[in-house]
């Protein structure tokens, strides 16, 4: 069994220029030193189901009447599942999967015409924490927040409005999804709408910033020395993530090893982030997952990340806390939080304990 390769051993320091483009890689026959992992991966290593429990992973149907109790299961033992029945029509993951594939295919240098800014949040480029690892991912991303109109039209100087209204869709439809996955996980914890006031708009204006992140991971000549996206959690409170029908998704199992994470048709994976471990005071645990890659498919997936409006002060909620359990983080908006891990990476958490 593989042991966990680096969430214990990256640095906390950036080891690259911020400001490094992704590679051409339909033009790079061999892999290259720069993306060659020390470990091989054994991209094989890894089992479908708990080998200890012998449970797989949680799909849940949304409909089913004991949905609570499995939600709670699910985000107390694994930090991740699937849903089915959420009602988002297959076709549509279609049509997200068409436009994501539709953008990636453009040729490198097009897509450079919409990279993301040193100081940006938005557009095209590499893996967000790419600085902390010594090696570069197989993969390029493109991140949205609202329209994507600015550098889709850099994209497309014609022809982008099919692909702005497919992405903005996508995003209201995430945000409605994961509003009421959020409420059945605190609901699963005995909380109500009264006990969760906060996530709610204010005066009518909504102030969510959540982000819809593009991946790809083009079809890789040596998968077993390369990685797709290195293990991470995510920072939000939950994500949704549609990731086609190629493998490549998995999430750790303290003391097991890689679990993938295989794709069911028209189900998203709902990861539960570092802001929901805050929020149910240690109670859910957020996932630690990584994508390894391929040599006969290319891979895409869309990952939709979901958090508190911006000035909230996330914080455990008072019901979960009792002389037995305190409080195990200090308040923090999701813009800190953000900061955090940018500076201290898998230690974010660590760093705002109290
Ligand atoms: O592509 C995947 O399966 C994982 C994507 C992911 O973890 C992310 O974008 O944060
Ligand atoms: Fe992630």
């Amino acid at each position: 069994m593989e042991s966990i390769p680096s969430s214990q051993t990256f640095k906390c320091s950036p080891s690259h220029p911020k400001h490094v483009v992704p590679l051409d890689f339909n033009n790079v026959p061999k892999l290259p030193d720069s993306h060659a992992w020390k470990t091989t991966l054994p991209i094989d290593d890894h089992q479908l189901i708990d080998p200890f429990t012998e449970e797989p992973l949680p799909i849940i149907d949304l409909a089913k009447p004991d949905v609570f109790n499995l939600v709670r299961h699910a985000c107390e033992k694994w930090g991740v599942f699937q849903v089915t029945n959420h009602g988002i029509p297959v076709s549509f993951f279609y049509e997200i999967e068409c436009q994501t594939r539709r953008l990636f295919s453009l040729p490198a240098e097009r897509k450079l015409l919409a990279v993301r800014s040193p100081e940006g949040f938005t557009g095209y480029g590499l893996p967000r924490i790419s600085p902390f690892f010594p090696k570069l991912m197989w993969s390029e991303g493109f991140s949205i927040i609202g329209s994507p109109v600015e550098h889709a039209s850099q994209l497309w100087p014609e022809d982008h409005s099919k692909f702005c209204e497919v992405m903005e869709q996508y995003q209201a439809k995430m945000k409605g999804l994961s509003e009421k996955i959020v409420a059945a996980m605190l609901s699963s914890l005995g909380l109500t709408h009264e006990d969760v006031k906060w996530f709610e708009p204010k005066n009518g204006c909504d102030q969510t910033t959540c982000v819809l992140q593009l991946n790809s991971y083009p079809v890789c000549p040596d998968p077993g020395r390369a990685m797709g996206l290195a293990p991470h959690t995510d920072s939000s409170l939950l994500t949704l993530l549609y990731q086609s029908w190629v493998s490549g998704l998995q999430v750790y199992r303290d003391g097991a090893g890689w679990v993938a994470v295989e794709p069911v048709e028209g189900a998203l994976v709902v990861n539960v982030g570092d802001l929901m471990h805050i929020v149910s005071n240690g109670k859910f645990k957020p996932v630690l997952h990584r994508a390894v890659v391929n040599n006969t498919h290319h891979r895409v997936s869309t990952a939709y990340f979901y958090g508190p409006p911006r000035d909230v002060k996330v914080s455990a909620l008072r019901k979960l806390i009792d002389h037995a359990h305190p409080p195990l983080y200090r308040p923090v908006t999701w813009k800190e939080y953000l900061e955090a891990k940018s500076k201290h990476f898998n230690k974010a958490l660590e760093s705002i304990r109290l």
